[in-house]
């Protein structure tokens, strides 16, 4: 059975291709609202979108996933522009956030719905280290602005939980995915 990642992330591609060698990569099209307010039914909803939309047209196992950074239960997706970014910094330094991935697994016609919660503890950052970090031009495709597996990492004092779940894939699908039967290369 042929593995789909409906994503055009860079980095799902490249963590899934760590454990699998022979996938194809069809990102969807769909926009990235969903109905729901709370946090993991929206990344949940988002992902089952992205999923079905490229289940309806391919054959295969579709692996869809959605990223958002929340704190105080507000959400923080990709910023339009470095302003927005600056001010989503500013609103994470000196604070503890989550980074909610949501995933949908289609195999055989069949839903397999998941997500996990990785706790990130900024540190207190200043204005000009705030300008140099979007400066880096690492913000705008990131849920939150920051991309904690590049120069983002320097912003960062403390995570709890899966590392991957924060650039965008949780273990927990490789994990599902070995369970569906996909070995491992
Ligand atoms: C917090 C954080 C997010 N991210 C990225 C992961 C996701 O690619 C992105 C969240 O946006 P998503 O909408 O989940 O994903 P995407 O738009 O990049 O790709 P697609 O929708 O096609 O699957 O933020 C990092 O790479 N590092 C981080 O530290």
């Amino acid at each position: 059975m042929k593995l789909i990642l409906a994503s055009q992330s860079p980095r799902r591609r490249e963590i899934l291709g760590r454990f699998f060698r022979d996938f194809d990569v069809i990102p969807s099209q769909i926009s990235e609202e969903s109905n729901f307010q709370d946090s993991i039914a929206h990344v949940i909803e988002v992902a089952r979108k992205k999923a079905w939309d490229v289940y309806k047209e391919h054959d295969g196992t579709v692996i869809g996933a959605d990223t958002v950074v929340t704190l105080d239960g507000k959400i923080l997706g990709k910023p339009k522009t470095p302003e927005e970014a600056k001010q989503m910094l500013g609103l994470l330094s000196g604070k503890v956030h989550e980074v909610i991935t949501g995933y949908c697994i289609i195999h055989e016609g069949k839903e397999i719905l998941g997500h996990e919660v990785t706790k990130v503890k900024f540190r207190e950052l200043d204005k000009d280290e705030i300008e140099w970090y979007v400066s880096t031009g690492e913000s705008l495709d990131k849920a939150g602005a920051y991309g904690i597996q590049g120069k983002g990492g320097v912003l960062v004092e403390w995570i709890k939980g899966d590392y991957y779940n924060v650039i965008g894939f949780p273990m927990k699908i490789i994990v599902e995915l070995e369970r569906l039967g996909f070995s491992f290369s």
